[in-house]
């Protein structure tokens, strides 16, 4: 019995343990036995842990303690901006090329006292074919590689025996995919476990036996697989959310999303922090979701590729509605709303036309304080002041977006269309 706990505590040991396995297996039974075994488990810890089991050992928590560490659920490491950069794509070219179908085969029966059988070739397996399925748990189209070629189908036989068809090849991409053919919109997945079948399979050829006929009673034909389809398309991704932040460099956007959601993008005090879009859920007590895209900063002449350009766009033509988030410490904030319209029509007409609301940001510095009213004298829209920084008035944010969204909710029900 005795022997039995030891082993039962040595299974729960870690390594260190196995190497005096053996010493303890062949060991005695009894007293003397279980304060050798004691003893040695004692030396084979680390200093504190021996301390601590000087006073007497106690198996069962020692193995527990030296699992404690490696037990515990690693912490996620966040990635930083730049590494997400790598990771982050959003767009792609892709070549893909469907299964060719499986050669027909030509063969004949033939048995003893049945020499004359008859054609016996199966027929070929189709090819694979290649489909594009929306995934939600993908984010980007980092994995999405330049080329895909689906299995070919498997030659047939002879005893009519069928090649088995090439598997089907699927390429996950996140929801909000635009597939494009030479510029123009195939089709564009917005719902998860949306799929698309972008190359069919070419079928299997025929074997000898599908050419039996009255005519024919020893057909040598048998035809080879069709190629599979070919052909280039590019994969646009589209980041699907209600809310856009829209905003000059550093005006506080990934601060914003950051106190209003569960988002963690970047923050820092150079400009162009944010590189990707982030997207960041607003969850409300009953359990309605806004989803909130905080995209890089825009500057002046960003259409003429200045900064990072305005092909990030790309990420809030979808957005139902828009959030100007301004930096009210900067001298003239509303001249930055003006800038940020003019860039957003630059990339789609009226893309600056949609419902929106101003955010006027850092309302902690004195200075921001002093400019609130001559912008709302500047403006016809909603300003909210709030500080990111600090979470004073994000409330009115986010009842004034459940607003927002209730309206887009209100149009879309009376036009009858059903929105993502
Ligand atoms: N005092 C004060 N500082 C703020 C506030 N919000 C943001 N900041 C600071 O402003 C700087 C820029 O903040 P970000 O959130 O990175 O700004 P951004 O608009 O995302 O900038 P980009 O990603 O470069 O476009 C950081 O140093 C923040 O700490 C605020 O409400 N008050
Ligand atoms: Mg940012």
């Amino acid at each position: 019995m005795v022997k039995g706990t030891m082993l039962a505590l040595l299974w729960r040991g870690r390594k260190a343990c196995w190497s005096f396995a053996d010493t303890i297996w062949r060991c005695g039974s009894g007293q003397e036995m279980g304060q050798r075994t004691c003893s040695l488990l004692r030396e084979s810890f680390p200093p504190a842990m021996q301390r601590r089991t000087a006073g007497g050992f106690r198996g069962v928590c020692t193995s527990t303690a030296l699992h404690g560490k490696s037990r515990g659920n690693p912490k996620k490491k966040n990635m930083s901006e730049k590494e997400l950069t790598r990771h982050f794509v959003d767009h792609r070219r892709v070549k893909l090329v469907a299964g060719s179908g499986g050669k027909g085969a030509c063969s004949f029966h033939s048995e003893p006292r049945k020499e004359w059988g008859g054609p016996d070739g199966g027929n070929g397996g189709d090819g694979g074919s290649i489909i594009i399925k929306a995934d939600r748990f993908v984010k980007s189209l980092a994995q999405v590689i330049p080329v895909y070629k689906a299995e070919d189908g498997q030659s047939g036989s002879s005893k009519n025996c069928y090649g088995r068809n090439g598997s089907a090849t699927y390429i996950s991409v996140p929801v909000g995919t635009v597939v494009k053919e030479q510029g123009a919109t195939v089709i564009d997945l917005t719902q998860h476990g949306q799929e698309y079948l972008a190359v069919f399979g070419g079928a299997g050829g025929k074997g000898n036996r599908f050419f039996l006929s009255n005519e024919n009673r020893a057909p040598m034909m048998a035809t080879a697989g069709m190629a599979g389809q070919e052909r280039i398309i590019q994969l646009e991704l589209r980041t699907m959310a209600h809310a856009g932040l829209v905003g000059f460099p550093n005006a506080g956007k990934s601060s914003l999303l950051r106190a209003i959601s569960n988002a963690r993008p970047a923050v820092a005090s150079y400009p162009f922090t944010t590189l990707n879009p982030h997207v960041g859920i607003v969850e409300y007590r009953d359990h309605e979701q806004v989803a909130v895209a905080d995209i890089p900063g825009i500057i002046r002449g960003a259409h003429l590729n200045r900064g990072l350009g305005i092909s990030f766009l790309r990420h809030i033509e979808r957005c139902r509605f828009l959030l100007f988030v301004l930096d009210l410490s900067a001298p003239e904030p509303w001249t930055q709303l003006q800038d940020l319209r003019y860039e957003l029509d630059q990339y789609e007409p009226h893309l600056s036309q949609r419902p929106q609301a101003i955010v006027a940001n850092k309302m902690d510095l004195p200075e921001a304080r002093e400019k609130l009213e001559t912008l709302k004298s500047h403006v016809t829209q909603r300003v909210i002041p709030v500080s990111a920084l600090t979470g004073q008035n994000t409330e009115e944010l986010i009842l004034h977006l459940r607003e927002l969204y209730d309206g887009f909710l209100q149009g879309d029900d009376s036009r009858g269309v059903k929105t993502n």
